[in-house]
């Protein structure tokens, strides 16, 4: 089912009476979501995920804007003529009710035409549970299962209606590190399998890059920029989508456009063109540094972290906005950068910081390198002369 939303804005009134200022929770949010497809809405606490979440289920009512699902204007219609399951972050089972008696929960409400008998309700429930893959614990209480049992019951619970959207807000968030993972891959695919378009909100920016099709990344309630995970990840809007994307995060640093070459600090460090002369934030990626040992971004080594198959060099720069550099290489530099390193632990500088004494340098990969305007923060397009 597409579902579509046009100029939706929602607004709360503000939490101080005196200043009479609504929240804009969301604001002019426009989006075509296509049919049968996994979108990750995602964005710091307060962004206006929930919120949004929330109007396209109908437990909340926009403040103007409207809603389609499939082309009908849902936007009056209340969350139980819609179509949709509803996941939590809290399970919100029935502790008295078994898992089977709580997966028929919703079939057993439906009135009229929709209306089954017993033994349809529980072929449903049976294919819902085989879905997600707790057939054996349809006896059990929730009590006795595990959170990650627990969550996808209710994530049955949400399917067994088999609904056109599937509406799911941080169901991960109460799972430990490796039962997220699981269930993250399970929620993939369910999805594929039943082709349901479903919305998933998240403030886990690698949980919504790993298992979406596309990514809607918000702040503010202002969407920032929408896209396929990779693209948004190469190709940045601005600042805040940039620091908010990756793990480690982007390396930030001032820097300046002069004569067709771009400064860090005194460091020349590429040559661009296509960019006027001026002051600018410039964001490396940590995947965007090249050890070399002439290279023109000289820092300081400050350390190094092995990862198994890459190592991360963590190193100090002047202009850099963050404590340290992350820098990740192969980790077939280790054993050259390993010495480098203990070299340096002789030699004390003045203030006794061996590490300001024991230079590193980098050439830039120009595609992991991103210019931003000082004053908006929007992205500056640059072309790399060669
Ligand atoms: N019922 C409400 N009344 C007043 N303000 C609200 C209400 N619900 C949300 N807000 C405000 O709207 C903004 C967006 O909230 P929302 O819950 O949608 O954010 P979120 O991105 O889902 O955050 P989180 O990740 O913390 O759940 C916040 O500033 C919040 O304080």
């Amino acid at each position: 089912m597409e579902v579509v939303l046009r100029n939706l804005t929602k607004k709360f009134p503000g939490r101080d009476r005196k200043k009479r200022e609504d929240v804009i929770a969301v604001n002019d949010f426009n989006f075509v979501i296509p049919d049968g497809k996994l979108i990750g809405l995602l964005g710091p606490s307060g962004c206006g995920k929930s919120t949004t979440l929330n109007l396209i289920s109908g437990l909340l009512k926009p403040t103007s804007g409207r809603i389609f699902f499939g082309g009908d204007d849902v936007t009056d219609l209340p969350p139980e003529n819609r179509g949709i399951g509803l996941v939590f972050q809290n399970y919100a089972l029935y502790p008295h009710l078994t898992v089977k008696q709580n997966i028929l929960f919703p079939l057993q409400n439906l009135k009229g035409k929709d209306k089954l008998s017993k033994r349809e309700m529980l072929e449903k429930a049976n294919e819902a549970a085989r879905l997600v893959q707790i057939e054996e614990l349809m006896e059990s209480k929730p009590a006795e299962l595990s959170g990650g049992q627990q969550q996808r019951v209710a994530i049955a619970r949400a399917l067994v209606k088999m609904p056109m959207v599937l509406l799911l807000d941080e169901p991960l968030s109460n799972l430990d590190a490796r039962l997220r993972l699981q269930t993250r891959e399970e929620i993939r695919r369910i999805q594929r399998k039943t082709g349901i378009t479903t919305i998933f909100v998240t403030h886990d920016q690698e949980e919504a890059m790993s298992i979406s099709d596309m990514i809607v990344v918000m702040k503010d309630g202002i969407v920032q920029q929408i896209g396929k995970p990779q693209e948004v990840y190469d190709s940045p809007v601005n600042l805040f989508v940039a620091r908010f994307l990756g793990t480690p995060p982007i390396n930030l640093f001032e820097g300046r456009a002069k004569d067709n070459q771009l400064y860090i600090g005194e460091d020349a460090v590429l040559r661009v063109k296509g960019i006027a002369d001026q002051e600018v934030f410039v964001g490396i990626r940590p995947e965007g540094f090249i050890l070399q040992e002439n290279g023109p971004l000289c820092c300081a080594l400050g350390g190094v972290e092995v990862m198994g198959r890459d190592i991360s060099v963590v190193s100090q720069n002047k202009a850099s906005l963050s404590q340290s550099i992350r820098a990740i290489v192969g980790a077939e530099h280790l054993e050259k950068i390993g010495k480098t390193y203990a070299a340096g632990y002789g030699e004390k500088g003045p203030d006794g910081d061996r590490a300001m004494e024991t230079p590193v340098r980098f050439a830039l990969n120009p595609h992991k390198v991103f210019l931003f305007d000082k004053e908006t923060e929007e992205r500056i397009i640059f072309e790399e002369y060669v």
